[in-house]
């Protein structure tokens, strides 16, 4: 749970000095120097630094995610730096972060989205509807697998893994004819250029948290939650938080296509989710709209998608069943 500018009855000094951990390719990257840049002018005497380091999710490059339990691989090194005080901070793509935190870590603060969408990237076609039969179409996620095959079965859909750079170098040596990669991270690098289409949210729904930056902290040190409350995005906060309570009730795993996606405008929040088999065969497919004013109300309505989700037998494309 995230307090917004919990205005706290006591006051707290400004942060001296706040380091933050960060994965070393370029998007992480950029993400952190982003966030040191948001902290740099909250916080002008304050001394930011950006500690850089390699995870596992980094190194296994040659297995598909849902194979190397996805879970966390992206963000265990960095919470190890966390618990040793080499970093007080730690940004991630809220998309990469656990929906069940570890014991003892929390999200500080949730930053405003960047466009949420999948994209299409292709040197020769300017769409999916275009690509021949038997074409090579590059992704490393069930989700975007699930409903290409279930749209166009004649497609040949194939694992691409790596960091966005090795992803474009793929494509560009021929290895695929297009790839579909989260748009966010193409406008963060400056490679908007590259997008041919956008693919929107029905049918392709994005991962919960797409596109939304999530900083991570110790609970045992509540004063970073302070200094970091600005920072928060109140719409990005009340979308992902709807978003991330349907795939946490679905035990939010990387092994099924498992999709939700929300928006939050002028107290009005819409949801659409849903959780399929790879192969496209089968999906449940929910959505719902409601008055939401709190991450508790968001909750709320994250909870009665998943409802949904199960009631119409979502349980059964999980591969281990309902979580608990
Ligand atoms: N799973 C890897 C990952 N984590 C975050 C992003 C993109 C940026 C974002 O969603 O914030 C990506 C790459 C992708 O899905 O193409």
């Amino acid at each position: 749970m995230i307090i917004l500018n919990a205005m706290s009855q006591t006051p707290v000094s400004p942060p001296s000095r706040l380091v933050i951990a960060s994965r070393e390719s370029r998007l992480a990257m950029w993400q952190a120097e982003h966030v040191r840049d948001c902290l740099k002018s909250l916080y002008p005497a304050c001394d930011v630094q950006i500690l850089g380091m390699t995870t596992r999710g980094d190194q296994i490059l040659d297995k598909a995610l849902s194979k190397v339990g996805g879970k966390g691989l992206f963000v265990k090194e960095l919470e190890a730096a966390l618990e040793d005080g080499r970093a007080d901070l730690a940004v991630h793509s809220l998309k990469d972060v656990p929906m069940i935190m570890p014991e003892g870590f929390e999200l500080a603060c949730v930053m405003a989205r960047e466009d949420a969408r999948d994209a299409f990237v292709s040197n020769d076609y300017a769409s999916l509807e275009d690509l021949p039969a038997g074409a090579v179409v590059g992704t490393s996620s069930l989700r975007r697998e699930s409903v290409l095959r279930s749209r166009f079965p004649h497609l040949k859909i194939e694992p691409l893994r790596g960091n966005l750079d090795t992803r474009m170098g793929k494509l560009d040596r021929g290895e695929y004819q297009a790839i579909i990669l989260a748009a966010a991270g193409l406008k963060r690098l400056g490679l908007e250029s590259r997008i041919r289409a956008y693919l929107p949210y029905d049918p392709y729904t994005p991962a919960a948290g797409q596109g939304a930056l999530g900083i991570e902290m110790l609970s045992a040190h509540p004063q970073i939650k302070h200094w970091l409350a600005p920072l928060n995005d109140l719409p990005t906060l009340l979308a992902v938080s709807a978003e991330r309570m349907v795939s946490r009730q679905l035990g939010g795993s990387c092994e099924v296509p498992l999709a939700a996606h929300a928006t939050w405008n002028q107290n009005q929040m819409e949801i659409r989710s849903f959780v399929a088999s790879i192969d496209g065969k089968a999906a449940c497919m929910a959505r719902s709209s409601a008055m939401v004013k709190t991450v508790a109300d968001a909750e709320a309505l994250g909870l009665a998608v998943a409802q949904d989700l199960i009631g119409q037998g979502a349980a059964k494309l999980l591969p281990h069943g309902l979580p608990g």
